[in-house]
Formats: structure tokens, C-alpha cells, sequence
């Protein structure tokens, strides 16, 4: 049971203590058991010490039991906080490219559904792991009455572990594709959500995105409806166990092995006794199969983190530059895009150029010709395929790739604006306002409390709000991806005859990709790319 195994492993320090709350309720319980049969057959004894006695007995189980419920539940959101934190650290180091294979989906969904059926799960799991305990202390007393009744349940209870193994190898593959179908799901949803406005277009998509939705929200059903198939054979067992049992006790037992009549009602009354705690443990295996389930998912996706973050690992960190940029030139750069299939992906360069600190370079070319793929690679977010990146004739590579991005400020074609201004939330509130009435956003939002009011503006109004977080950084490089694209003319020609002059002006080096050529003229180069490769070079001060 992989999630009994995890907990275990997770409880390390507080194993011991875990394992002896546990038995502490158990050998309660049994005494119990043993007080209460020992008192039926000899009322006499039942004085007003053996009153006490059995209420000591009782609160060290209720005190065993609910710490065993308490730890257990401790145990797993301390497990369920180390992988979040966990998770969250892996994401951080991985980097771009690693990140766009593992998927939105498959992150979102085992952090928020799998952790939440781990969570909901995690009492049970504590009432589980007591009645586990109960169980095996009543039976060591059941032995202790009679060694053929023991032997009778135990072997009801190895059958009752295989009908649990056949059910567990049942069960866990559908848990298994409702975990995958959940995926699918996401993206569907996804759809529905981003493409409203095109749906609301065209009924007939939106059809098929609900019955695509419908489809698999049906087998989810169907799923669910099969795990709960299987595990209603488990959560009838004991019962069934329990009926056998009474059974082979009252008519085998005494005609087969001379037990005497106390005897056979002592363990009529043990066999009753110990179907509580076993009705529990076979109440509890929903709770381990759907979380272990849960849990393995997690880890899948950790795995898959995990190779992500290896293959940015990073043994030293340096800073060469010391935020001082120089000239950065490429000699014969690649990137090609990963295949999943083996087929050949997008390929930009082979592409050597330079660019002086201080200069403009404007990138442009038709659709899909690589140009927000090279900003990419230039910037480091994309690890080159082949081929050198050099800034002030030093090498960029993996132990100096973030020191490199720090002297990067980019707005690509779908930046994210932040809540908070993450990154500089020491910034001066009045260097802030005054950059959005720079920005022409005055009354459109304002800075308050180190985030700005309102961020639900139009597109164009955002990536100015954005413009605002790159000139407070005031890093050497900037980086523009169609900037200009969804802006008014006014701040059109702001951006190519204010803005960009003005970053010039302070020694800024500026990359934009663009498709303005009225504004070609506001750079010094303008760079051609055609199926990823440089098709012209177009100096604009040359005479
Ligand atoms: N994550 C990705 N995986 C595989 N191929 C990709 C990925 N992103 C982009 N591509 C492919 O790379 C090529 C270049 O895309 P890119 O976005 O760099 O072009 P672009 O010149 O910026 O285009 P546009 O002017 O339309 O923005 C396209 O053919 C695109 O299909």
C-alpha cells in the first residue's frame, strides 16, 4: 500500500511515537474486550475497582486513538506542504523549455485535486491505521480464547487480503486513467473558458466543445461509478467475513474442537468485537487506493520536474558581468524545438551577429519566421541547440545564464502582469505614479500599497503597465516583442520616437521585434529572419 509505505517514510523522526499511540489504542481495546468478557462470565468481579479500572482502560484508548487520528492527519498536510513547497522549488529551477513539456494541465491538476484527495483522505488514513491496530490486538486475544477460532479468522482475513489485492489491482488502473482523462479535461475546459468569445461565434463549435466536454466528464463518471463497483466488494467483506465467522464459530468449533460453551460465547463476543475495527480497515483501503493513487501521479510529476530541473542543473552560479553588458554576438546559434514524435520541429539559425551595447535592433519578418523564437534564445530563456552566445566575450552558459537574464528586461507577445510589483516591491510609490502618468494611464489605475488598483485594462493599456515594472528595473538590455502591435497610433509613435530614443539615449541596448515598417527607421539595424535564418541586415544610418 503505497501510501502507508510514504507516511511511514515521511514520519521518520516521529515514526516510533506514531507506531506507539497506535498500540496504545489497540491494547486498550483489547483490554477492553478482555475486561468485558472476563466480567460477563463473572459478574462478581464487577466491583467498583473494576469499574475504574475499565474507565482507565477506556480514556488510554480515547487518548491513543485520537492521537493516532491527530498524527496521522499532522502527518499528511506536513507531507502535502513539503511537496507544494516542494514543487513550487522545482518549478522555479526549471527552466522554459522544461517547464512547456511538463504542461499547465498536468501541474494544476495533481496540485490541486490530488493534494485535495490526499487531504480529505488523510482522517481516514488515521482511523485506518488505529483499527488496524485494534484489530491485530483483538486477535492476539482471540488466540490467547481459542487457537482454532484464531486460526478460522486469520484465515477469513487471508482471504479477505486477497479479495483486497484483486479489487486494489482492479480499481488502481481506472484511478489511474481518471487521472489522465482529468488532463484532457483541463484543456477542454480551458477552451471553453479562453475561446468563449470564438465560441459565442459559432454554435457549432460550441457544440462540440460541450459534447467533447460531456464526453469526458461521462467517463469520468463511468470511472467513478467502477471504482466504487470495486471498493463496495471491500466495504461488504466484513460483514460477509463476519457472518462466515459466526457461522464456522457456532456450528464447526464446537462439534470439531470441544470448546465449551463460555468459551463459545466469549468468542462470539470477541468475533463481533473485532468486525468493528475490521469494518473500519476495509472502510479505510477507499481512502489508501484513491492516495496512493494520488500519490503516485504526484510523483510522476515530480519525476518529470525533476528531469526538467536536471537538465538546467546548475553546480555554480556566476556573474561574470557584474549587470555590466558588453557586446553580445552569436557565431552559428541554434535552437530546435523538442519533438515528441521524432519528427523534425522549427529550427532557428544557424545565426551569427553582433550587437553593440547601446544600439537598437529591430527583428522582423513574416508569421512563424522565428523571431519571438530567437528573442527567446538570445535571452537565454531557450537553451541553444548549437553554436556560441557571447556577451563581452564572455561565454553564456548554464552556471551564468540567470546572472545573464538580470541584465534582460523583456516584454514578450504574452507577458503575464504580475498582482504585485514581484521584483521590486521596495520600489518609490512616486516614481511609479509618475511613470503611469508617463504611460498615459493616469486615471486609468493607480499604485497603491505595492500594486497598481486596477490591472482589468485593454491589452494595449497593459503592456504599458508592464512597460512600467521594465523601466523601474533599469537593466542594460531591453527586450520588445511586438510592443507597438496592439497600441493606439498616439503611443505607436510614442514607443518608436520617445521611448526607444530615450532607453538609447542611456546607453540601452534594445531588441523589438516589429512588424511597423513606417518606424524602421527609429533603429540602427534592421534584422530580416525567414524560416529562422537572417535573410537581410539593413544598417539605417548607413548613407
Ligand atoms: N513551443 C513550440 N514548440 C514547437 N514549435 C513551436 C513552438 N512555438 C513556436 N513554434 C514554431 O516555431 C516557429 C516560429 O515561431 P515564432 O513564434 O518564433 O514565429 P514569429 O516569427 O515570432 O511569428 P509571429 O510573427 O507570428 O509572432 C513556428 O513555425 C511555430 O510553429
Amino acid at each position: 500500500m503505497y501510501v502507508l509505505d510514504l507516511l511511514l517514510e515521511e514520519a521518520k523522526g516521529q515514526r516510533a511515537s506514531l507506531l506507539a499511540v497506535a498500540t496504545m489504542g489497540g491494547i486498550a481495546n483489547a483490554l477492553l474486550l478482555v475486561g468485558a468478557n472476563v466480567l460477563a462470565g463473572a459478574p462478581e468481579w464487577a466491583d467498583m475497582r473494576a469499574l475504574f479500572l475499565f474507565g482507565l482502560t477506556m480514556a488510554t484508548y480515547v487518548l491513543g486513538a485520537r492521537a493516532t487520528y491527530h498524527r496521522t492527519t499532522s502527518l499528511v498536510e506536513a507531507l502535502l506542504h513539503r511537496i507544494r513547497t516542494r514543487i513550487a522549488e522545482k518549478i522555479e529551477r526549471t527552466e522554459l523549455e522544461g517547464l512547456e513539456r511538463v504542461g499547465t494541465a498536468e501541474i494544476f491538476d495533481r496540485v490541486t485535486e490530488n493534494m485535495s484527495v490526499v487531504s480529505e483522505q488523510g482522517w481516514v488514513l488515521g482511523s485506518f491505521l488505529q483499527a488496524l491496530f485494534v484489530l491485530v490486538f483483538g486477535l492476539v486475544y482471540i488466540a490467547w480464547i481459542s487457537l482454532p477460532a484464531f486460526a478460522l479468522i486469520a484465515l477469513m482475513l487471508v482471504f479477505g487480503f486477497f479479495i483486497v489485492q484483486y479489487r486494489f489491482d482492479e480499481v488502481v488502473p481506472v484511478l489511474r486513467q481518471m487521472g489522465q482523462l482529468r488532463l484532457e479535461l483541463f484543456d477542454r475546459v480551458m477552451d471553453l473558458l479562453k475561446g468563449f468569445k470564438e465560441a459565442k461565434f459559432s454554435r457549432r463549435r460550441g457544440r462540440e466543445i460541450h459534447d467533447d466536454i460531456v464526453t469526458m466528464a461521462e467517463s469520468l463518471r463511468t470511472g467513478a461509478v467502477r471504482t466504487a463497483e470495486g471498493l463496495s466488494g471491500v466495504l461488504v467483506m466484513p460483514n460477509c467475513v463476519l457472518y462466515i465467522l459466526l457461522g464456522a464459530v457456532i456450528f464447526t468449533l464446537p462439534r470439531y474442537s470441544g470448546v465449551d460453551v463460555p468459551t463459545m460465547a466469549s468468542l462470539v463476543t470477541c468475533t463481533a468485537f473485532v468486525w468493528g475495527p475490521f469494518t473500519s480497515v476495509a472502510g479505510g483501503l477507499n481512502a489508501v487506493f484513491r492516495s496512493s493513487v494520488a500519490f503516485e501521479q504526484i510523483r510522476a510529476l515530480e519525476g518529470k520536474l525533476d528531469e526538467a530541473v536536471q537538465r538546467a542543473a546548475v553546480q555554480k552560479p556566476e556573474d561574470p558581468w557584474n549587470g555590466r553588458m558588453g557586446t553580445l554576438s552569436t557565431r552559428d546559434i541554434v535552437y530546435e524545438y523538442p519533438s515528441d514524435n521524432g519528427d523534425r520541429c522549427f529550427r532557428v539559425g544557424p545565426l551569427s551577429l553582433d550587437i553593440e551595447p547601446g544600439e537598437v535592433v529591430f527583428l522582423v519578418g513574416g508569421n512563424g519566421s522565428g523571431k519571438s523564437t530567437l528573442l527567446k534564445v538570445l535571452t537565454g530563456l531557450y537553451p541553444r541547440s548549437g553554436g556560441e552566445l557571447r556577451v563581452g566575450g564572455v561565454l553564456v552558459q548554464p552556471e551564468n545564464v540567470a546572472a545573464y537574464r538580470e541584465m534582460i528586461s523583456a516584454i514578450y507577445s504574452d507577458f503575464h502582469l504580475f498582482s504585485k510589483l514581484y521584483g521590486m516591491l521596495d520600489a518609490e510609490p512616486e516614481a511609479v505614479r509618475a511613470l503611469i502618468a508617463q504611460m498615459g494611464l493616469k486615471g486609468k489605475t493607480s499604485f497603491e500599497e505595492q500594486q497598481f488598483t486596477r490591472r482589468t485594462l485593454s491589452t494595449g493599456q497593459r503592456r504599458r503597465l508592464a512597460t512600467i515594472m521594465t523601466l523601474l528595473e533599469d537593466r542594460p538590455v531591453y527586450v520588445f516583442d511586438e510592443w507597438a502591435a496592439d497600441q493606439d497610433p498616439e503611443f505607436r509613435r510614442y514607443f518608436y520616437e520617445e521611448l526607444v530614443p530615450a532607453l538609447k539615449g542611456r546607453g540601452k541596448t534594445v531588441i523589438a521585434v516589429t512588424h511597423d515598417d513606417r518606424y524602421f527607421h527609429c533603429a540602427d539595424r534592421v534584422i530580416k529572419l525567414s524560416y529562422g535564418k537572417v535573410q537581410a541586415t539593413t544598417r539605417m544610418d548607413a548613407p
